[in-house]
């Protein structure tokens, strides 16, 4: 079947399968021909062919279509690089027929004119009947109309293969066809033709949820683990609220049909804020997740492209989104940062050593429309008998060995900017009186100074220790610790961020000389425990490019502490059964367990791989 038939055998054939009879044809092509009949009243006799738009009408379309053509248009050129010279045209419509773009030989150029195949060529099944683009627009499937699948007798020299392509709501936009003039006349020489098209729409689609959802979470879904994660036959974002926000049209077969604006927690059994745990920091190896209607579903979550998430409706400032790259915590704490960054508050970093508190505090003032300058001090690292000087300045020749000329003092120096306090924990009770005036008064006195100076500074502190038990033992003085304690934000250590393999990317990217990891190497460093934080990082990537003169490191030019891999404490054999006796609560067996939710998974993960 499919060679080209004499008119008067097709025409019977059309009239006889559109009163019902079963032909050999294929069911889509045989309803399309019922429609043809039946609906539009199209006449197989007469040969129709394709009407050809006006200049004018062709540029109302093509403004219409702009969303269409930016997206389709990488794909289709990929794809036509990839059938070049094998006498194919391919053309996209948009969702009432018309084409829009087309790509075809030159050579062909006469040929693919006479059968219609260019821009402006208006192909909807109800003026010409069964065809590729015009079936696939009205069944909204992937159809090949192969030469006398044709309804019109003058385009059976054709094989036509569309597939449609929907926006990320899940809408048709248009459809991708690949046309040939003189296809073999077996049908079955275009099967892997459509196979191929619908590859290449999945992957527009796939292409643009991305370019549409940047500051989503990426949800990649499959079937069976093998394309996981380089062609996914489906994909869902999932925005900040824990709703689906845009999906690639295949999620519909393999889910549910309405997906887009419903809870991510209604259509599979999984917590949208656990997402990190199925993202490649967390899991090497791809999860799996069970869906609310039944069966399981391989998986992979692709943080947010872009941490522009909103702050009241307003997007992050470019410092605070640079400051993680997904970590559920960490995106909390640069949205409240946000907040604050222009009030009159005090903010407190609190942390471990080396995760980034003075980085985030850099991040806040160049987020917020101080213009003076960022003056960092470590109140722990100053001698006490320097500190005064340092902090508070002095007038010219106040002391024995002072500077002719003063010193201006480095609060002074963060005049109109930020002073950011380090351990200011450490800060000697004298020194601590002194600043408390000068956050009350806006002024400092310079050592040896008879009038105090005004200045306006915005102050942020720092500290590893507890302030309030150090309050409490009268270290630290109660009024100073109520002044700098307007916003207090926790600062997660390393090992238990959930976008520590973007921080591991993000830092052997900036050190000096670049530095990439084998596959082991960097398994090595996604289950290490990072005590020295992001410090230990940036220097296990120095020592690395140093040694590795641009060749991945390998687990032999890892520091010896990272390159033992974790002690496998009795404890990591004992998750499951924690877990269990939760009932699989993971936040109630990583408190009982005494450590933080993603420590826990990252441990399961790390046990679940020792045991295959
Ligand atoms: N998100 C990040 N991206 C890149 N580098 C970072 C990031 N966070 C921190 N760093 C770097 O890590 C190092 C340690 O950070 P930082 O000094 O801010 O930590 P800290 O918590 O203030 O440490 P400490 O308590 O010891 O003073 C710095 O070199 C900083 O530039």
């Amino acid at each position: 079947m499919g060679g080209i038939p004499e008119t008067g055998t097709h025409v019977l054939e059309i009239f006889r399968a559109a009163e019902g009879e079963l032909t050999r044809r294929d069911a889509d092509v045989l309803e399309s021909w019922r429609r043809c009949v039946n609906q539009h009243k199209l006449d197989p006799t007469r040969h129709m062919g394709p009407r050809i738009l006006t200049q004018q009408e062709l540029r109302s379309h093509l403004q219409e279509s702009e969303e269409l053509l930016g997206m389709a248009r990488h794909g289709m050129e990929d794809l036509y690089r990839r059938v070049n010279a094998m006498g194919y045209v391919l053309l996209l419509s948009n969702a009432r027929g018309v084409t829009v773009d087309a790509i075809g030989d030159a050579e062909l150029d006469r040929d693919l004119r006479h059968a219609g195949l260019i821009a402006g060529s208006e192909w909807g099944e109800q003026h010409v009947g069964t065809n590729g683009v015009g079936a696939c627009l009205a069944s909204g499937q992937a159809i090949t109309v192969h030469r006398s699948d044709h309804f019109d007798v003058a385009l059976t020299p054709l094989s036509c293969t569309a597939v449609p392509i929907h926006d990320t709501r899940g809408r048709l936009m248009g459809v991708l066809d690949l046309s040939h003039l003189q296809a073999p006349a077996d049908k079955m020489s275009q099967a892997l033709t459509l196979e191929v098209m619908k590859s290449c729409a999945r992957r527009i689609e796939m292409a643009n949820l991305v370019r549409n959802h940047r500051e989503d979470w990426i949800l990649r879904l499959n079937p069976s683990p093998e394309f996981l994660d380089v062609d996914p036959m489906a994909a869902v974002a999932v925005g900040g609220d824990g709703r689906i926000t845009g999906v690639t049209h295949n999620a519909h077969d393999l889910l549910d049909q309405n997906l887009v604006g419903r809870r991510f927690d209604e259509i599979f059994a999984y917590n949208p804020e656990d997402l990190p745990v199925l993202s490649r920091a967390l899991a090497p190896v791809e999860g799996v997740l069970e869906m609310q209607a039944g069966g399981m579903i391989f998986a992979r979550a692709v943080p947010p492209a872009k941490a522009a998430r909103m702050v009241a409706g307003v997007a992050l400032p470019a410092p605070l989104q640079s400051i993680h790259g997904g970590d559920p915590a960490m995106a909390r704490l640069a949205e409240r940062a946000a907040k604050v960054v222009d009030r009159k508050i005090s903010v407190i970093l609190r942390g471990e050593t080396g995760t980034g508190k003075e980085f985030i505090a850099r991040a806040m003032h160049q987020s917020s429309r101080r213009r003076g300058p960022f003056v960092a001090i470590n109140c722990a690292a100053l001698p006490e008998s320097l500190i005064e000087s340092e902090l508070f300045g002095y007038a010219p020749n106040a002391f024995t060995g002072a500077h002719a000329r003063g010193k201006k003092g480095l609060i002074r120096e963060a005049h109109g900017g930020t002073l950011f306090l380090d351990e200011i924990g450490d800060m000697p009770l004298g020194l601590q009186a002194r600043l408390l005036r000068v956050l009350s008064e806006h002024e400092v006195l310079p050592v040896g100074a008879a009038r105090a100076e005004p200045v306006d500074i915005r102050i942020i502190s720092a500290s590893h220790r507890d302030l309030p038990g150090l309050v409490a033992e009268g270290g630290f003085r109660q009024d100073l610790y109520y002044r700098l304690n307007g916003l207090v934000l926790d600062v997660p250590p390393v090992r238990a961020r959930a976008d520590l393999a973007w921080l591991i990317e993000r830092i052997a990217g900036a050190t000096e000389g670049k530095v990439a990891f084998t596959a082991k190497a960097r398994q090595l460093l996604l289950a290490h425990d990072w005590p020295g934080n992001v410090r230990e990082i940036i220097n296990t990537c120095e020592l690395c490019a140093a040694l590795c003169d641009g060749v991945p490191a390998g687990p032999e030019d890892l520091p010896a502490q990272i390159a033992a891999g974790p002690v496998p404490g009795p404890a990591e054999a004992d998750l499951q059964r924690l877990l269990d006796d939760c009932g699989g609560n993971v936040s109630e067996a990583a408190r009982r367990a005494g450590i933080d939710r993603s420590t826990f998974y990252r441990r399961m993960q790390r046990a679940g791989r020792a045991g295959r």
